[in-house]
């Protein structure tokens, strides 16, 4: 039951683009996935995941990914986006919320990322301490229209539900 008074449950939601080029890898829900193009970023360009830390901030109002881990800074450069993840569900942690679960769409033109769901679910679960169906995956193409369409880069957005941890 939502308890509106307490606050027992928050809801964000989390999006973000990065750029296609060549000679990057494609790292998606922290999978390196078999493709020509990478996607280009300080850290490891992970879109997906930086969807789900912008989702789970957002429901507790905690601002964005740049402020806990900017780009400006080059502590971060390479960096695996799976361990900011880690860093964020421990912040969550700490501020007293666990994840309900997670939805996530990927909009990709190609490659096919079907076959690499489960590998992503389960990667993030596991980073996360959640069950795998707490955390879902989508993929849809953007029908040729657009940058992503056109391939020149990959979005994702994310939905994160948080649970006030009980006292
Ligand atoms: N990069 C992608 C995009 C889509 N899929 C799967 O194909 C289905 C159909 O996509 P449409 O964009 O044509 O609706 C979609 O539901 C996904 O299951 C994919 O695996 N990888
Ligand atoms: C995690 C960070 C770290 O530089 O990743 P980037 O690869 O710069 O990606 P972007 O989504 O543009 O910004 C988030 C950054 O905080």
């Amino acid at each position: 039951m939502t308890d509106i008074g307490d606050m027992t449950i928050r809801i964000g939601n989390g999006y973000d683009i990065h750029q296609l080029v060549p000679q990057r890898p494609l790292i998606l829900g922290g999978v390196t996935i078999p493709h020509d193009r990478g996607l280009l970023g300080h850290s490891d360009a992970d879109v997906l995941t930086h969807a789900i830390m912008d989702a789970m901030l957002g429901a507790l109002s905690l601002g964005d990914i740049g402020r806990y881990f900017p780009p400006s800074e080059p502590q971060w450069a390479g960096a695996n986006s799976l361990d900011l993840l880690a860093q964020v569900g421990q912040l969550i942690q700490q501020q007293g919320w666990r994840v309900g679960n997670l939805d996530t769409v990927i909009v990709a033109e190609r490659p096919k990322l079907k076959p690499h769901i489960e590998t992503m679910r389960s990667h993030l679960a596991t980073v996360l301490h959640l069950q795998v169906n707490q955390v879902g995956i989508k993929a849809t193409t953007n029908e040729g229209l657009g940058p992503v369409g056109r391939q020149e880069g990959i979005a994702a957005y994310a939905v994160a539900l948080l649970w006030a941890i009980p006292r």
